[in-house]
């Protein structure tokens, strides 16, 4: 049996995992990467890849659909297959940056098995033992597929079918309205589905309800059925169509069903008992560093049981490295983490939301709000229904949501305001170009500072002062 002796051994090649070890391996430590599925993980094969090529197929047809003042809408001609090439095509064309090939390239050695911790310093792959100073759990997550009576009766999608389904589904009904819901939901019924979206609780329900708001209202009035405040109780099969049955006894039948109804993090069968790893049903369990209780390991994205984002898996490995291969402190701290869903309009937010902030900080915060419906872009390009909101103490900014075109783009100026802890003075007095949708964050500072220099009496008396005394 092949022994290989490393640095550092990271267990999964996806986001987080193909970080760290590009990371580790070019700044000179070797490094074994071991994948039992495809490269890439979920984000390039099932899950942020496909499903924005997937919505911006979907955007295409829908602004045909739309048409536009002067240019009149056509019902688009949907190629439901051909649409999935353009997904494939997109993973394809990425795929090479997260290669064997590429990782080899790099000086990786890359195994491409299930691997199993046999010891606190030992892992198994196939038919490799590696022994490591350091390990990265980088295992990520799999849909989860609630125990729902009769969901063992019923053909169901998940993330990772729905991409690959040639045939347009007649009507869909997705069971979860959280992002992978409602992102789905709107792609498929824009390229011509029926759709329903059954929610538990409420749609987007971990959003701040006034931008989420936006988003429902925009996803009913292209036709999306929103059915909110029922769990599914109940699943059934009956001549070709999917029945789903509600907690209160409705019924909505369709003919395919989506499981968008959270995570399951992926370490079964990994042995971790063996090595000391002490782990929860929502992940890994570890500190602030990332360390699992046996020092030596490290977990990253997904599977460290926090927040489930690309973005974070990546921030993830450079914490890590930092500390595996640098010898330096790093720690985790979310606060600056921005989030966004990928609908039309998008929805983004960073830091505490209102409720979030007024519940720590109290009288002490400041919201503010500006509108779309005063930016000069979005007027423009006729997309007004928007805004962005910002919580404030003393004088910075300790949240921010933005609900509306390219909000995804657009957090990036306040994740920065954030992690930098930037004053909302800074915000203001940017130089945004013109016209640009970005100019309403700038306009939210503005709204910060407006009552204090315009309706202050203190402010108009020595503005009189200095008027008497300048040349
Ligand atoms: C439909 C969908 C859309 C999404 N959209 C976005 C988005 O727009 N933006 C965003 O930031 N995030 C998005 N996400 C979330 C994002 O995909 C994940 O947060 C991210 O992929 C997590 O990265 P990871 O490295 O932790 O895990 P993964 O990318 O899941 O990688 C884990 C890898 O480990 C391998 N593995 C597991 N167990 C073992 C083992 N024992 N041995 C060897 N290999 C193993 C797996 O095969 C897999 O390749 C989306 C997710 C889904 C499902
Ligand atoms: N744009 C993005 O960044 C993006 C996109 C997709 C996914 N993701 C990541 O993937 C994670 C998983 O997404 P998700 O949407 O699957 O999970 P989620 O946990 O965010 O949402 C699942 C929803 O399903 C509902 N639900 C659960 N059981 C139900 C039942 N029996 N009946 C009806 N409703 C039920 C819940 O109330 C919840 O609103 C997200 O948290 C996010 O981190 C990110």
């Amino acid at each position: 049996m092949p022994r290989i002796e490393t640095d550092i051994c990271v267990i999964g090649a996806g986001s987080g995992g193909l970080s760290v070890a590009a990371g580790a391996v070019q700044m000179g430590a070797r490094v074994v990467l071991i994948e039992a599925g495809e490269m890439g993980g979920d984000c390039l094969n099932a899950g942020c890849v496909p499903s924005k090529a997937l919505i911006a197929a979907a955007k295409a047809a829908e602004a045909q659909r739309r048409g536009f003042r002067g240019v009149a809408p056509a019902v688009p001609e949907v190629d439901f297959g051909a649409v999935k090439d353009h997904v494939r095509a997109v993973i394809e064309a990425i795929a090479p940056v997260d290669s064997q090939e590429r990782f080899e390239g790099l000086g990786c050695t890359v195994i491409r098995a299930f691997a199993r911790f046999s010891g606190p310093r030992e892992v198994q792959a196939g038919e490799t033992t590696i022994r490591a100073r350091r390990f990265v759990i980088a295992t990520g997550s799999r849909p989860f597929v609630p125990p729902i009576q009769g969901v063992d009766t019923v053909p169901y999608l998940t993330n990772e079918t729905i991409f690959d389904l040639r045939e347009r589904p007649q009507h869909l009904i997705v069971i979860g309205g959280g992002p992978i819901g409602v992102e789905m939901a709107q792609a498929h019924r824009r390229l011509g589905c029926a759709v329903t979206v059954v929610e538990g609780a409420s749609v987007l329900g971990r959003e701040d309800p006034e931008l989420a708001r936006v988003v429902t209202d925009a996803l009913q009035a292209e036709g999306i059925v929103l059915v909110e405040g029922q769990p599914v109780v109940r699943l059934a099969k009956t001549d070709g169509t999917v029945e789903v049955t509600l907690g209160d006894g409705r019924q909505v039948r369709g003919s395919h069903l989506l499981l968008a109804v959270g995570r399951k993090v992926a370490l079964e069968g990994m042995n971790l008992e063996a090595a000391g790893v002490a782990h929860t049903g929502k992940g890994v369990t570890v500190d602030a560093r990332l360390r699992s209780s046996n020092r030596r390991i490290f977990a990253v994205g997904d599977a460290a049981g926090g927040l489930q984002f690309t973005h974070v898996a990546g921030w993830h490995a450079g914490i890590v490295i930092r500390q595996a291969i640098l010898g330096l402190p790093a720690r985790a701290d979310p606060r600056a983490v921005p989030r966004a869903t990928y609908t039309d309009p998008e929805l983004a937010q960073v830091g505490l939301t209102e409720a979030e902030a007024r519940a720590l900080h109290g009288e002490a915060l400041t919201v503010v709000r500006a509108s779309l419906a005063h930016n000069d872009r979005a007027q423009a390009e006729g997309k007004t229904a928007g805004f962005a909101k910002v919580m404030i103490v003393k004088g910075r900014p300790v949240g921010a949501g933005i609900v509306g075109p390219q909000a995804g783009e657009l957090i990036g100026l306040w994740a920065l305001a954030l992690s930098a802890r930037l004053k909302m003075s800074a915000i203001a007095g940017m130089i945004a170009p013109y016209p640009t949708l970005g100019e309403v964050s700038k306009r939210a500072a503005g709204a910060y500072f407006a009552p204090r220099l315009f309706e202050s009496a203190a402010v108009k008396r020595l503005v009189r002062l200095v008027q008497r005394w300048v040349p």
